[in-house]
């Protein structure tokens, strides 16, 4: 199939993560993944939430992360391969010897690890910066041949990383976050923007239920090049679904091309 004719069917899984019970959430997760693969519209890919292993368990993340991320990788290459579904893993509490790092990993259908990317800016509000070890690459990945860049959360308030990818190439930003009331208002307008500003599409999944003071609203998204939502979440758990069509992409950009006209030698970052 050419990049022009190729569509995803996407899901997200918008779930409650129970704080500090890695095991637990494995289960519950895979259980909805294979809810998610075996619904009638079968997904190409599926994207999680952010800190799905641990949640927000900041006080003993070094206790309860996912040493080198390895037990997460094996079943979810597993996962993968075994249903033939791309899966964007959402984002786990990962020990490593330079410290616990908030990191995405990408499996092809093939159940080959396409990518991971460490979360490169900590969100303060939520203490990460005192618990975690910031991640220090921009990461972009191909799946089906279709560039690709990876994002966690508060990372979508810094639109230098979306642009990076952009520019990079990539026609699809994958966002994973635990993102809480009362900043909805924010999450919707920061994912709308990214996907307009890059004529990219934008498919985020941020987790619901309650966490200490946090209460996560859901309304993961898909957007499209153009701005226009594809699909939305509600407030409780579900699978979110929907398709997105590549081409819409190069027809954006030609249509209103704004990388053609940008003066990057006016801009100061
Ligand atoms: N987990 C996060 O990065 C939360 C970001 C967030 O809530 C924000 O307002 O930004």
């Amino acid at each position: 199939m050419t990049e022009q004719a190729k569509t995803w069917q996407i899901a997200l899984i918008q779930t409650d993560i129970t704080l500090g019970d890695p095991s637990r959430n494995r289960d519950y997760l895979k259980n909805q993944m294979e809810i998610a693969a075996s619904s009638e519209v079968k997904p190409d890919v599926i994207i999680l939430p952010e800190m799905w292993n641990t949640g927000y368990a900041l006080d003993i993340i070094h206790e309860i992360a996912d040493p080198n991320g390895e037990e997460s990788r094996e079943w979810i290459a597993e996962f993968a391969k075994s249903h033939g579904i791309h899966v964007v893993a959402g984002s786990i509490a990962e020990k490593r010897d330079a410290g616990v790092f908030n990191t995405m990993r990408i499996f092809s259908a093939s159940g080959e690890e396409a990518a991971s990317y460490s979360k490169i800016h900590l969100f303060r509000l939520m203490e990460e910066e005192k618990h975690l070890t910031s991640g220090d690459q921009i990461v972009s990945f191909e799946l089906d041949g279709v560039l690709a860049g990876a994002s966690i959360c508060y990372d979508i308030r810094f639109p230098e990383l979306a642009r990076s990818l952009s520019l990079l190439g990539a026609k699809v930003l994958f966002v994973s976050a635990e993102w809480p009331h009362p900043r909805l208002h924010h999450w919707r307008t920061l994912l709308m923007a990214r996907a307009i500003e890059n004529q990219m599409y934008v498919v985020a999944c941020n987790r619901t239920g309650a966490s200490g003071k946090d209460s996560f609203f859901g309304h993961s998204m898909i957007i499209d090049p153009w701005g226009e939502i594809v699909a939305e979440g509600g407030e409780d758990e579900e699978i979110v679904t929907g398709s997105i069509n590549l081409s819409l992409v190069d027809q954006v950009r030609s249509k209103i091309p704004v990388f053609d006209d940008r003066r990057p030698h006016l801009y100061k970052l």
